[in-house]
């Protein structure tokens, strides 16, 4: 089973990306997604190599945004793809079987079309908006949540979707209600200065109805 939590890097520099990462694991988050847009690939590169050694060490899982060739460089455990990314079939292909992938969508045929060329989870979003990505997608909200997941179930279709843009911990009930398998967050976890507290509140509620 994938985790519930997933942590989206944010930071501008190395620097701050790596501190970011290493408080999101030494708080007990234990699956990061590096996000760290408009770089060299020399940058991409070395930020990639600290952060897999990271997560190596916290027992974390770890995926790169976008990238697939330096998913596969590093040895990454998977790589999330957005509509406008490689395509899914392509990264396959290159990841193998093994590795992780997974996919944005915001629309029920998007997720359909994901699950068709054998991407492993969906981040769906927006829920709502937030200032971490630009050019985002139709708000969803709760209802288009709501909406999308009823219609899933009615077409037997099964892949664990998460919920992304501008998700806090009082959104996880509700999204959990209506059949969300875990969030994605960046923004929350990036700028709070307690950290452990929010990873523990937020995978309290995530795994609240989880019965091992
Ligand atoms: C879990 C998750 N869901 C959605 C996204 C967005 O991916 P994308 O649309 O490719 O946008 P960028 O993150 O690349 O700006 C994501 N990264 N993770
Ligand atoms: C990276 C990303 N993708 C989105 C989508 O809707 O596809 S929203 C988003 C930003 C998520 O960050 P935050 O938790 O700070 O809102
Ligand atoms: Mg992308």
């Amino acid at each position: 089973m994938y985790h519930k939590l997933q942590y989206i890097s944010q930071g501008n520099t190395i620097e701050k990306q790596l501190y970011n990462i290493h408080d999101a694991l030494d708080s007990g988050c234990d699956w990061i997604q590096m996000r760290f847009k408009n770089q060299s690939a020399k940058n991409c590169f070395a930020l990639a190599e600290a952060v897999k050694f990271l997560c190596e060490e916290y027992l974390a899982s770890f995926i790169v945004n976008d990238n697939v060739y330096l998913a596969q460089q590093i040895a990454a455990d998977g790589v999330h793809l957005g509509l406008l990314d490689t395509k899914i079939e392509e990264a396959r292909a290159i990841l193998g079987n093994t590795k992780i992938i997974g996919a944005t969508a915001n629309t029920f045929d998007d997720i359909q079309n994901h699950i068709e060329n054998g991407c492993d989870y969906i981040g769906l979003g927006p829920l709502r908006f937030t200032t971490t990505k630009e050019k985002l997608s139709p708000i969803l909200g709760f209802e288009g949540y709501h909406a999308i997941l009823q219609k899933l179930k009615e077409n037997h279709l099964d892949i664990p979707v998460y919920a992304i843009g501008g998700v806090t911990s009082e959104d996880i009930d509700q999204l959990m209600e209506i059949g969300l398998h875990g969030i994605a967050v960046s923004g929350i976890l990036t700028k709070t200065d307690q950290k452990e507290k929010l990873i523990q509140q937020l995978n309290e509620k995530l795994y609240a109805n989880v019965v091992i």
